[in-house]
Protein backbone atom coordinates (compact mmCIF):
# COMPACT_ATOMS: atom_id res chain seq x y z
CA UNK A 1 0.00 0.00 0.00
CA UNK A 2 1.31 3.47 -1.02
CA UNK A 3 -1.30 5.21 1.31
CA UNK A 4 0.40 8.65 1.25
CA UNK A 5 0.50 8.87 -2.23
CA UNK A 6 -3.74 9.36 -1.65
CA UNK A 7 -3.01 11.10 2.09
CA UNK A 8 -6.34 9.13 3.43
CA UNK A 9 -7.02 5.87 5.14
CA UNK A 10 -8.36 3.31 2.63
CA UNK A 11 -11.21 2.10 4.37
CA UNK A 12 -13.22 3.88 1.71
CA UNK A 13 -11.20 1.77 -1.06
CA UNK A 14 -14.30 -0.22 -1.24
CA UNK A 15 -17.53 -0.40 -3.51
CA UNK A 16 -20.31 1.57 -2.60
CA UNK A 17 -22.38 -1.62 -2.61
CA UNK A 18 -19.99 -2.68 -0.24
CA UNK A 19 -21.83 -0.10 2.15
CA UNK A 20 -25.36 0.48 1.61
CA UNK A 21 -25.61 -3.15 2.30
CA UNK A 22 -23.75 -2.51 5.03
CA UNK A 23 -26.18 0.29 6.34
CA UNK A 24 -29.04 -2.39 5.33
CA UNK A 25 -27.27 -5.19 7.54
CA UNK A 26 -27.38 -2.01 10.36
CA UNK A 27 -31.06 -0.63 9.77
CA UNK A 28 -32.49 -4.24 9.78
CA UNK A 29 -31.13 -5.60 13.08
CA UNK A 30 -28.45 -7.73 11.19
CA UNK A 31 -24.81 -6.19 11.38
CA UNK A 32 -23.71 -7.76 13.86
CA UNK A 33 -24.79 -11.26 12.66
CA UNK A 34 -21.96 -13.74 12.25
CA UNK A 35 -20.87 -14.74 8.90
CA UNK A 36 -18.01 -16.59 6.80
CA UNK A 37 -17.51 -15.62 3.44
CA UNK A 38 -14.76 -17.19 1.37
CA UNK A 39 -11.81 -15.61 -0.97
CA UNK A 40 -11.12 -18.35 -4.19
CA UNK A 41 -10.71 -18.22 -7.97
CA UNK A 42 -12.12 -20.56 -10.70
CA UNK A 43 -9.60 -21.17 -13.30
CA UNK A 44 -5.93 -20.73 -13.29
CA UNK A 45 -4.27 -17.72 -15.01
CA UNK A 46 -2.64 -17.73 -18.21
CA UNK A 47 -3.87 -21.23 -19.20
CA UNK A 48 -1.61 -22.46 -16.99
CA UNK A 49 -2.16 -25.43 -14.14
CA UNK A 50 -1.22 -23.59 -10.87
CA UNK A 51 -1.56 -20.09 -9.27
CA UNK A 52 0.89 -18.97 -6.65
CA UNK A 53 -1.15 -16.93 -3.99
CA UNK A 54 0.32 -13.07 -2.89
CA UNK A 55 -1.33 -10.50 -1.18
CA UNK A 56 -1.75 -11.72 1.85
CA UNK A 57 0.71 -9.39 4.02
CA UNK A 58 -0.65 -6.50 2.62
CA UNK A 59 -4.23 -7.41 3.61
CA UNK A 60 -2.70 -8.05 7.14
CA UNK A 61 -1.58 -4.73 6.79
CA UNK A 62 -4.95 -2.91 5.64
CA UNK A 63 -6.94 -4.86 7.82
CA UNK A 64 -4.78 -3.81 10.89
CA UNK A 65 -5.55 -0.43 9.79
CA UNK A 66 -9.26 -1.08 9.28
CA UNK A 67 -11.18 2.37 11.01
CA UNK A 68 -12.90 4.97 9.43
CA UNK A 69 -12.01 8.57 10.37
CA UNK A 70 -13.63 11.68 11.03
CA UNK A 71 -12.89 12.77 7.26
CA UNK A 72 -14.16 9.27 5.86
CA UNK A 73 -17.45 9.72 7.55
CA UNK A 74 -17.64 13.45 6.33
CA UNK A 75 -17.86 12.35 3.26
CA UNK A 76 -20.06 9.42 3.46
CA UNK A 77 -22.18 12.04 5.03
CA UNK A 78 -22.33 13.74 1.51
CA UNK A 79 -23.73 11.18 -0.24
CA UNK A 80 -26.75 11.27 -1.68
CA UNK A 81 -29.71 9.13 -3.40
CA UNK A 82 -32.24 9.37 -5.92
CA UNK A 83 -34.02 12.03 -4.44
CA UNK A 84 -30.66 14.31 -3.20
CA UNK A 85 -31.52 13.00 0.35
CA UNK A 86 -28.53 11.60 1.90
CA UNK A 87 -27.75 7.70 1.86
CA UNK A 88 -26.88 7.57 4.88
CA UNK A 89 -28.23 8.29 8.52
CA UNK A 90 -26.28 10.12 11.29
CA UNK A 91 -26.27 7.21 13.82
CA UNK A 92 -25.09 4.41 11.37
CA UNK A 93 -22.28 6.80 10.34
CA UNK A 94 -21.52 7.49 13.85
CA UNK A 95 -21.70 3.25 14.43
CA UNK A 96 -19.24 3.17 11.42
CA UNK A 97 -16.72 5.75 12.82
CA UNK A 98 -16.69 3.37 16.21
CA UNK A 99 -16.63 0.58 14.11
CA UNK A 100 -13.51 -1.79 15.12
CA UNK A 101 -12.32 -5.13 12.99
CA UNK A 102 -13.32 -8.10 15.11
CA UNK A 103 -13.44 -10.89 12.45
CA UNK A 104 -11.71 -14.14 12.30
CA UNK A 105 -9.07 -14.65 9.37
CA UNK A 106 -7.61 -17.84 8.34
CA UNK A 107 -5.62 -18.02 4.81
CA UNK A 108 -3.02 -19.95 2.66
CA UNK A 109 0.34 -18.26 3.05
CA UNK A 110 1.80 -16.34 0.50
CA UNK A 111 4.11 -18.07 -1.82
CA UNK A 112 1.79 -21.09 -1.63
CA UNK A 113 0.79 -22.79 -5.02
CA UNK A 114 -2.84 -22.60 -5.11
CA UNK A 115 -6.09 -24.20 -7.29
CA UNK A 116 -9.36 -23.46 -8.80
CA UNK A 117 -11.87 -23.34 -6.03
CA UNK A 118 -9.48 -22.83 -2.60
CA UNK A 119 -10.39 -20.73 0.11
CA UNK A 120 -7.13 -18.44 -0.49
CA UNK A 121 -8.89 -16.52 2.12
CA UNK A 122 -11.90 -17.24 5.11
CA UNK A 123 -13.17 -14.53 6.90
CA UNK A 124 -15.60 -14.81 9.94
CA UNK A 125 -17.21 -12.28 12.04
CA UNK A 126 -19.97 -9.81 12.17
CA UNK A 127 -21.80 -10.02 8.11
CA UNK A 128 -21.11 -5.88 8.05
CA UNK A 129 -17.52 -6.25 8.13
CA UNK A 130 -16.96 -9.12 6.00
CA UNK A 131 -19.23 -7.38 3.39
CA UNK A 132 -17.23 -4.48 3.92
CA UNK A 133 -14.12 -6.32 3.11
CA UNK A 134 -15.26 -7.93 0.03
CA UNK A 135 -13.50 -5.55 -2.52
CA UNK A 136 -10.32 -4.42 -0.59
CA UNK A 137 -9.49 -8.07 -0.24
CA UNK A 138 -10.13 -8.85 -3.77
CA UNK A 139 -8.55 -6.02 -4.66
CA UNK A 140 -5.45 -6.29 -2.87
CA UNK A 141 -4.82 -10.20 -3.53
CA UNK A 142 -6.00 -10.80 -7.04
CA UNK A 143 -3.37 -8.96 -8.70
CA UNK A 144 -0.57 -10.01 -6.45
CA UNK A 145 -1.72 -13.20 -7.26
CA UNK A 146 -1.86 -12.69 -10.67
CA UNK A 147 1.87 -11.30 -11.16
CA UNK A 148 3.29 -13.37 -8.88
CA UNK A 149 1.71 -16.52 -11.07
CA UNK A 150 3.27 -14.54 -14.11
CA UNK A 151 6.62 -14.53 -12.57
CA UNK A 152 7.08 -17.77 -11.61
CA UNK A 153 5.88 -19.16 -14.95
CA UNK A 154 8.87 -17.18 -16.32
CA UNK A 155 11.20 -18.49 -13.42
CA UNK A 156 10.27 -21.99 -14.45
CA UNK A 157 11.58 -21.03 -18.33
CA UNK A 158 14.72 -20.28 -17.38
CA UNK A 159 15.44 -21.47 -13.79
CA UNK A 160 19.44 -20.78 -13.92
CA UNK A 161 19.16 -16.92 -15.13
CA UNK A 162 19.04 -13.79 -13.43
CA UNK A 163 15.50 -12.06 -14.16
CA UNK A 164 15.07 -8.01 -13.71
CA UNK A 165 11.71 -6.87 -13.63
CA UNK A 166 11.15 -3.59 -15.64
CA UNK A 167 7.95 -2.58 -15.75
CA UNK A 168 7.50 0.59 -14.24
CA UNK A 169 7.20 2.61 -16.64
CA UNK A 170 3.91 0.26 -18.06
CA UNK A 171 2.33 -0.63 -15.30
CA UNK A 172 -1.16 0.70 -14.44
CA UNK A 173 -0.52 3.94 -12.31
CA UNK A 174 2.23 3.67 -9.10
CA UNK A 175 0.51 1.40 -6.65
CA UNK A 176 0.05 -0.86 -9.99
CA UNK A 177 3.72 -0.72 -10.78
CA UNK A 178 4.54 -0.65 -6.41
CA UNK A 179 2.61 -4.47 -5.85
CA UNK A 180 3.67 -5.79 -9.35
CA UNK A 181 7.65 -5.01 -8.29
CA UNK A 182 7.02 -6.78 -4.88
CA UNK A 183 4.71 -10.09 -6.38
CA UNK A 184 7.46 -10.18 -9.47
CA UNK A 185 9.68 -10.57 -6.96
CA UNK A 186 8.53 -13.10 -4.71
CA UNK A 187 7.22 -14.82 -7.66
CA UNK A 188 11.19 -15.79 -9.00
CA UNK A 189 12.27 -12.13 -10.50
CA UNK A 190 15.92 -11.53 -8.68
CA UNK A 191 15.55 -7.59 -8.88
CA UNK A 192 13.50 -4.53 -10.06
CA UNK A 193 14.31 -1.39 -11.79
CA UNK A 194 11.94 0.22 -9.29
CA UNK A 195 13.55 2.01 -7.05
CA UNK A 196 11.22 3.09 -4.65
CA UNK A 197 10.19 -0.89 -4.45
CA UNK A 198 13.72 -1.29 -3.13
CA UNK A 199 13.41 1.26 -0.10
CA UNK A 200 10.16 -0.15 0.74
CA UNK A 201 10.04 -3.66 0.27
CA UNK A 202 13.81 -4.19 0.56
CA UNK A 203 14.40 -5.99 -3.29
CA UNK A 204 17.98 -5.49 -4.76
CA UNK A 205 17.87 -3.14 -7.67
CA UNK A 206 19.63 -3.26 -10.83
CA UNK A 207 19.67 -1.67 -14.07
CA UNK A 208 22.27 -0.78 -17.34
CA UNK A 209 21.47 2.51 -19.56
CA UNK A 210 18.97 3.67 -21.94
CA UNK A 211 19.31 4.30 -25.87
CA UNK A 212 19.00 7.99 -24.81
CA UNK A 213 22.27 7.90 -23.22
CA UNK A 214 24.23 6.49 -26.27
CA UNK A 215 22.77 9.11 -28.66
CA UNK A 216 23.53 11.82 -26.47
CA UNK A 217 27.44 11.57 -27.65
CA UNK A 218 28.93 11.42 -30.82
CA UNK A 219 29.73 8.14 -31.30
CA UNK A 220 28.53 4.68 -29.07
CA UNK A 221 32.47 4.31 -28.35
CA UNK A 222 32.53 7.57 -26.54
CA UNK A 223 29.59 6.88 -24.63
CA UNK A 224 30.10 3.66 -23.54
CA UNK A 225 33.66 4.63 -22.18
CA UNK A 226 31.94 7.69 -20.61
CA UNK A 227 29.77 5.62 -18.82
CA UNK A 228 32.44 3.06 -17.62
CA UNK A 229 34.72 5.97 -16.66
CA UNK A 230 31.51 7.14 -14.01
CA UNK A 231 30.10 3.50 -13.39
CA UNK A 232 32.75 1.10 -13.25
CA UNK A 233 31.16 -0.82 -11.09
CA UNK A 234 27.99 -1.06 -12.98
CA UNK A 235 28.66 -1.67 -16.52
CA UNK A 236 26.09 -3.47 -18.54
CA UNK A 237 26.41 -1.63 -21.89
CA UNK A 238 23.47 -1.28 -24.44
CA UNK A 239 24.71 -2.39 -27.99
CA UNK A 240 21.73 -2.22 -30.22
CA UNK A 241 21.21 1.85 -30.48
CA UNK A 242 22.90 1.37 -34.27
CA UNK A 243 24.55 -1.83 -34.66
CA UNK A 244 24.58 -4.60 -32.61
CA UNK A 245 27.77 -6.10 -33.73
CA UNK A 246 29.79 -3.39 -33.82
CA UNK A 247 28.13 -2.59 -30.34
CA UNK A 248 29.62 -5.73 -28.88
CA UNK A 249 33.29 -4.87 -30.42
CA UNK A 250 32.90 -1.61 -28.62
CA UNK A 251 31.77 -2.71 -25.87
CA UNK A 252 34.81 -5.45 -25.84
CA UNK A 253 36.98 -1.84 -26.74
CA UNK A 254 35.46 -0.61 -23.02
CA UNK A 255 36.07 -3.82 -21.07
CA UNK A 256 39.63 -4.00 -21.67
CA UNK A 257 39.80 -0.59 -20.88
CA UNK A 258 38.05 -1.61 -17.98
CA UNK A 259 40.32 -4.34 -16.74
CA UNK A 260 43.41 -2.16 -17.10
CA UNK A 261 42.11 -0.22 -14.32
CA UNK A 262 41.07 -3.09 -12.28
CA UNK A 263 37.16 -3.70 -13.18
CA UNK A 264 35.49 -5.64 -15.91
CA UNK A 265 32.34 -5.72 -18.45
CA UNK A 266 30.18 -6.97 -16.32
CA UNK A 267 27.38 -7.43 -19.65
CA UNK A 268 25.94 -5.96 -22.60
CA UNK A 269 22.00 -5.68 -23.37
CA UNK A 270 19.97 -6.75 -26.24
CA UNK A 271 16.98 -4.53 -27.05
CA UNK A 272 16.01 -5.87 -30.76
CA UNK A 273 16.28 -7.85 -33.71
CA UNK A 274 16.17 -11.45 -33.61
CA UNK A 275 17.57 -11.72 -29.65
CA UNK A 276 18.32 -15.76 -30.66
CA UNK A 277 20.98 -15.08 -33.58
CA UNK A 278 22.35 -11.84 -31.87
CA UNK A 279 22.64 -13.62 -28.84
CA UNK A 280 24.68 -16.18 -30.05
CA UNK A 281 26.68 -13.71 -31.86
CA UNK A 282 27.68 -11.82 -29.31
CA UNK A 283 28.62 -14.90 -27.11
CA UNK A 284 31.16 -16.44 -29.44
CA UNK A 285 32.49 -12.52 -29.75
CA UNK A 286 32.49 -11.68 -26.43
CA UNK A 287 34.18 -15.29 -25.99
CA UNK A 288 36.89 -15.22 -28.43
CA UNK A 289 37.71 -11.79 -26.80
CA UNK A 290 38.22 -13.00 -23.19
CA UNK A 291 35.11 -12.40 -22.26
CA UNK A 292 33.84 -15.09 -21.02
CA UNK A 293 31.99 -14.02 -18.10
CA UNK A 294 30.55 -11.53 -19.25
CA UNK A 295 26.75 -11.10 -19.09
CA UNK A 296 24.57 -11.22 -22.23
CA UNK A 297 21.05 -9.33 -21.06
CA UNK A 298 18.20 -9.65 -23.37
CA UNK A 299 14.71 -7.12 -23.12
CA UNK A 300 11.93 -6.35 -25.53
CA UNK A 301 8.55 -6.99 -25.71
CA UNK A 302 9.66 -10.62 -23.72
CA UNK A 303 7.29 -13.15 -21.91
CA UNK A 304 7.51 -16.74 -20.65
CA UNK A 305 6.22 -17.97 -24.07
CA UNK A 306 9.29 -15.77 -25.87
CA UNK A 307 11.35 -16.47 -23.18
CA UNK A 308 10.98 -20.19 -23.80
CA UNK A 309 10.84 -20.13 -27.42
CA UNK A 310 14.31 -18.38 -27.20
CA UNK A 311 15.87 -21.07 -24.88
CA UNK A 312 15.07 -23.87 -27.67
CA UNK A 313 17.15 -21.70 -30.61
CA UNK A 314 19.76 -22.11 -28.11
CA UNK A 315 20.17 -18.18 -26.80
CA UNK A 316 22.72 -16.88 -24.97
CA UNK A 317 20.98 -15.02 -22.65
CA UNK A 318 21.55 -15.66 -19.34
CA UNK A 319 19.78 -12.22 -17.71
CA UNK A 320 16.41 -11.39 -18.48
CA UNK A 321 14.81 -7.80 -18.29
CA UNK A 322 11.40 -7.97 -18.59
CA UNK A 323 8.56 -5.31 -18.24
CA UNK A 324 5.68 -4.74 -19.89
CA UNK A 325 3.77 -8.59 -20.33
CA UNK A 326 5.25 -8.99 -16.72
CA UNK A 327 3.90 -5.75 -14.96
CA UNK A 328 0.61 -5.45 -16.66
CA UNK A 329 -0.16 -9.74 -16.92
CA UNK A 330 -0.07 -10.17 -20.48
CA UNK A 331 -2.45 -11.96 -21.56
CA UNK A 332 -5.21 -12.28 -18.64
CA UNK A 333 -5.75 -8.46 -17.40
CA UNK A 334 -7.41 -9.94 -14.08
CA UNK A 335 -7.12 -13.13 -11.42
CA UNK A 336 -11.22 -13.25 -11.53
CA UNK A 337 -11.01 -14.05 -7.66
CA UNK A 338 -14.31 -13.76 -5.54
CA UNK A 339 -15.82 -13.36 -2.11
CA UNK A 340 -18.91 -15.43 -1.43
CA UNK A 341 -20.96 -16.08 1.32
CA UNK A 342 -20.36 -19.65 2.69
CA UNK A 343 -22.82 -19.50 5.99
CA UNK A 344 -24.65 -17.70 8.37
CA UNK A 345 -25.66 -18.24 11.94
CA UNK A 346 -28.97 -18.00 12.76
CA UNK A 347 -30.99 -16.61 15.77
CA UNK A 348 -30.30 -19.86 17.83
CA UNK A 349 -26.41 -19.52 16.98
CA UNK A 350 -26.30 -22.61 14.72
CA UNK A 351 -24.78 -22.15 11.65
CA UNK A 352 -26.74 -22.56 8.38
CA UNK A 353 -24.58 -23.16 4.88
CA UNK A 354 -24.90 -20.26 1.65
CA UNK A 355 -24.36 -21.08 -1.77
CA UNK A 356 -25.02 -19.40 -4.72
CA UNK A 357 -27.06 -20.90 -7.51
CA UNK A 358 -25.70 -20.65 -11.10
CA UNK A 359 -26.32 -22.50 -14.27
CA UNK A 360 -22.73 -23.08 -14.91
CA UNK A 361 -21.39 -25.64 -12.32
CA UNK A 362 -17.86 -23.52 -11.89
CA UNK A 363 -20.01 -20.99 -10.50
CA UNK A 364 -21.76 -22.36 -7.81
CA UNK A 365 -20.11 -21.73 -4.75
CA UNK A 366 -19.41 -24.41 -2.22
CA UNK A 367 -21.25 -23.80 0.94
CA UNK A 368 -19.82 -24.42 4.70
CA UNK A 369 -16.69 -23.75 7.01
CA UNK A 370 -14.06 -24.77 4.38
CA UNK A 371 -10.53 -25.86 4.83
CA UNK A 372 -8.09 -27.27 2.39
CA UNK A 373 -6.20 -29.77 3.12
CA UNK A 374 -2.75 -30.60 0.87
CA UNK A 375 -1.86 -34.65 0.84
CA UNK A 376 1.92 -35.28 -0.28
CA UNK A 377 4.01 -38.23 -0.44
CA UNK A 378 8.09 -38.76 -0.97
CA UNK A 379 7.80 -36.94 -4.48
CA UNK A 380 5.88 -33.74 -3.61
CA UNK A 381 2.00 -32.98 -3.56
CA UNK A 382 -0.78 -35.69 -4.62
CA UNK A 383 -4.18 -33.62 -4.28
CA UNK A 384 -5.89 -31.36 -2.18
CA UNK A 385 -8.73 -32.02 -0.17
CA UNK A 386 -11.50 -29.19 0.53
CA UNK A 387 -13.13 -30.42 3.62
CA UNK A 388 -15.63 -28.45 6.04
CA UNK A 389 -14.04 -28.53 9.41
CA UNK A 390 -17.06 -29.47 11.18
CA UNK A 391 -16.78 -32.79 9.69
CA UNK A 392 -14.61 -35.73 10.44
CA UNK A 393 -12.80 -36.43 7.80
CA UNK A 394 -12.21 -40.13 8.17
CA UNK A 395 -9.06 -42.40 6.84
CA UNK A 396 -10.73 -43.36 3.70
CA UNK A 397 -12.19 -40.34 2.73
CA UNK A 398 -13.98 -39.75 -0.80
CA UNK A 399 -12.99 -36.98 -3.33
CA UNK A 400 -15.38 -35.32 -5.41
CA UNK A 401 -14.22 -33.22 -8.09
CA UNK A 402 -16.52 -30.11 -8.04
CA UNK A 403 -17.29 -30.22 -12.01
CA UNK A 404 -17.92 -33.80 -11.83
CA UNK A 405 -19.90 -35.68 -9.41
CA UNK A 406 -18.73 -38.71 -11.30
CA UNK A 407 -15.26 -38.82 -10.90
CA UNK A 408 -15.04 -39.37 -6.79
CA UNK A 409 -11.66 -40.98 -6.07
CA UNK A 410 -11.58 -42.67 -2.64
CA UNK A 411 -8.18 -41.04 -1.08
CA UNK A 412 -6.28 -42.41 1.64
CA UNK A 413 -5.62 -40.11 3.65
CA UNK A 414 -2.52 -41.63 5.81
CA UNK A 415 -0.66 -39.45 3.31
CA UNK A 416 1.60 -36.97 5.28
CA UNK A 417 -0.71 -33.83 4.98
CA UNK A 418 -1.30 -30.41 5.78
CA UNK A 419 -4.00 -27.93 6.10
CA UNK A 420 -3.10 -24.77 4.11
CA UNK A 421 -5.31 -22.08 6.20
CA UNK A 422 -3.75 -20.91 9.08
CA UNK A 423 -5.39 -18.27 11.54
CA UNK A 424 -4.14 -14.57 10.98
CA UNK A 425 -6.26 -13.01 13.16
CA UNK A 426 -8.34 -14.10 15.98
CA UNK A 427 -11.41 -11.88 16.99
CA UNK A 428 -9.30 -8.42 15.08
CA UNK A 429 -5.95 -9.21 16.66
CA UNK A 430 -3.48 -10.63 13.94
CA UNK A 431 -2.21 -13.55 15.53
CA UNK A 432 0.49 -14.62 12.57
CA UNK A 433 3.76 -13.54 11.94
CA UNK A 434 4.31 -12.13 8.15
CA UNK A 435 7.42 -14.08 6.70
CA UNK A 436 10.38 -12.33 5.64
CA UNK A 437 10.04 -11.57 1.73
CA UNK A 438 12.82 -13.69 0.91
CA UNK A 439 11.64 -16.68 2.86
CA UNK A 440 8.47 -16.10 0.63
CA UNK A 441 10.23 -16.08 -2.07
CA UNK A 442 11.91 -19.00 -1.26
CA UNK A 443 8.54 -21.10 -0.83
CA UNK A 444 7.35 -19.97 -4.28
CA UNK A 445 10.52 -22.50 -5.78
CA UNK A 446 10.06 -25.14 -3.24
CA UNK A 447 5.79 -25.33 -3.86
CA UNK A 448 6.76 -25.25 -7.76
CA UNK A 449 9.27 -27.91 -6.98
CA UNK A 450 6.61 -30.02 -5.34
CA UNK A 451 4.04 -30.11 -8.45
CA UNK A 452 4.46 -32.44 -11.32
CA UNK A 453 6.09 -31.72 -14.23
CA UNK A 454 2.83 -31.82 -16.40
CA UNK A 455 0.96 -29.23 -13.86
CA UNK A 456 3.82 -26.81 -14.67
CA UNK A 457 3.60 -26.70 -18.14
CA UNK A 458 2.28 -24.31 -20.22
CA UNK A 459 0.32 -25.60 -23.35
CA UNK A 460 -2.41 -28.01 -21.58
CA UNK A 461 -1.43 -28.61 -18.12
CA UNK A 462 -2.02 -31.61 -16.42
CA UNK A 463 -4.94 -31.20 -13.71
CA UNK A 464 -4.16 -30.63 -10.26
CA UNK A 465 -6.35 -33.32 -8.41
CA UNK A 466 -8.28 -31.00 -6.01
CA UNK A 467 -11.55 -32.63 -4.36
CA UNK A 468 -14.20 -31.76 -2.43
CA UNK A 469 -14.70 -34.51 0.58
CA UNK A 470 -17.50 -36.74 0.06
CA UNK A 471 -19.66 -35.03 3.36
CA UNK A 472 -18.93 -31.59 1.91
CA UNK A 473 -20.18 -32.32 -1.28
CA UNK A 474 -23.26 -33.76 -0.31
CA UNK A 475 -24.17 -31.21 1.79
CA UNK A 476 -23.80 -28.54 -1.27
CA UNK A 477 -25.64 -30.90 -3.87
CA UNK A 478 -28.50 -31.36 -0.94
CA UNK A 479 -28.69 -27.51 -0.53
CA UNK A 480 -28.30 -26.84 -3.97
CA UNK A 481 -31.49 -29.46 -5.10
CA UNK A 482 -33.11 -27.60 -1.52
CA UNK A 483 -33.04 -24.37 -3.49
CA UNK A 484 -33.88 -25.42 -6.53
CA UNK A 485 -37.18 -26.34 -4.96
CA UNK A 486 -36.75 -29.99 -4.19
CA UNK A 487 -35.64 -31.47 -7.96
N1 LIG B 1 14.54 -15.26 -32.07
C1 LIG B 1 13.37 -14.85 -31.63
N2 LIG B 1 12.36 -15.71 -31.50
C2 LIG B 1 11.16 -15.32 -31.05
N3 LIG B 1 10.88 -14.07 -30.70
C3 LIG B 1 11.85 -13.15 -30.79
C4 LIG B 1 13.13 -13.49 -31.25
N4 LIG B 1 13.87 -12.37 -31.22
C5 LIG B 1 13.10 -11.38 -30.77
N5 LIG B 1 11.87 -11.83 -30.48
C6 LIG B 1 10.71 -11.09 -29.99
O1 LIG B 1 10.03 -10.60 -31.12
C7 LIG B 1 9.52 -9.31 -30.89
C8 LIG B 1 10.22 -8.37 -31.87
O2 LIG B 1 9.63 -7.14 -31.79
P1 LIG B 1 9.64 -6.09 -32.98
O3 LIG B 1 8.99 -6.66 -34.18
O4 LIG B 1 9.08 -4.83 -32.43
O5 LIG B 1 11.17 -5.98 -33.37
P2 LIG B 1 12.26 -5.07 -32.78
O6 LIG B 1 13.50 -5.84 -32.93
O7 LIG B 1 11.91 -4.58 -31.43
O8 LIG B 1 12.25 -3.89 -33.78
P3 LIG B 1 13.06 -2.55 -33.68
O9 LIG B 1 14.32 -2.84 -34.40
O10 LIG B 1 12.15 -1.59 -34.36
O11 LIG B 1 13.28 -2.21 -32.23
C9 LIG B 1 9.83 -8.99 -29.44
O12 LIG B 1 8.75 -9.37 -28.62
C10 LIG B 1 11.03 -9.89 -29.15
O13 LIG B 1 11.14 -10.22 -27.77
O1 LIG C 1 9.98 -4.38 -23.32
P1 LIG C 1 9.64 -4.49 -21.88
O2 LIG C 1 9.43 -5.91 -21.45
O3 LIG C 1 8.51 -3.60 -21.48
O4 LIG C 1 10.93 -4.06 -21.04
C1 LIG C 1 11.26 -2.74 -20.75
C2 LIG C 1 11.57 -1.92 -21.97
O5 LIG C 1 11.72 -0.63 -21.56
C3 LIG C 1 12.87 -0.07 -22.17
O6 LIG C 1 12.67 0.54 -23.39
P2 LIG C 1 11.31 1.12 -23.95
O7 LIG C 1 10.39 0.00 -24.28
O8 LIG C 1 10.78 2.20 -23.07
O9 LIG C 1 11.78 1.77 -25.31
P3 LIG C 1 12.11 1.05 -26.67
O10 LIG C 1 10.99 1.39 -27.57
O11 LIG C 1 13.40 1.62 -27.08
O12 LIG C 1 12.20 -0.43 -26.42
C4 LIG C 1 13.78 -1.28 -22.34
O13 LIG C 1 14.74 -1.05 -23.29
C5 LIG C 1 12.85 -2.38 -22.68
O14 LIG C 1 12.66 -2.50 -24.04
O1 LIG D 1 17.90 -0.79 -16.54
C1 LIG D 1 17.42 -1.07 -17.63
O2 LIG D 1 18.06 -1.56 -18.56
C2 LIG D 1 15.96 -0.80 -17.86
C3 LIG D 1 15.16 -0.24 -16.91
C4 LIG D 1 13.83 -0.02 -17.17
C5 LIG D 1 13.32 -0.35 -18.38
N1 LIG D 1 14.10 -0.87 -19.32
C6 LIG D 1 15.40 -1.11 -19.07
MG1 LIG E 1 10.49 -1.61 -25.83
Amino acid sequence: MINRLYDTSLSLLTDLYQLTMAYGYWKSGKAEQEAVFNLYFRKHPFGGGFTVACGLSSAISYLNEYGFSKKDIRYLGTLTGSDDQPLFEEDFLEYLRNLEFKCDVEAIAEGTVVFPNEPLLRITGPILQCQLLETPLLNLINFQTLIATKAARMRLVAPDDALLEFGLRRAQGPDGGMTASRAAYIGGFDATSNVLAGKLYGIPVKGTHAHSWVMSFDTELESFETYARYLPNNVTLLVDTYDTIQGVKNAIIVGQQLRVRGHDLGGIRLDSGDLAYLSIEARKILDAAGFEKTSIVASNDLDEHIMDSLKQQGAKINVWGVGTKLVTAYDQPALGGVYKLAALKNERGEWENKVKLSEQTIKTSTPGIQQVRRYRNDRGFVADMIFDVRMEVSEKATMVDPYDFTRQRRFDTRYQSEDLLKPIFRAGKQCYEIPAIEDTKQRVQHQLSQLHEGTRRFVNPHTYPVGLEKGLFDTKTALILKLRGGE
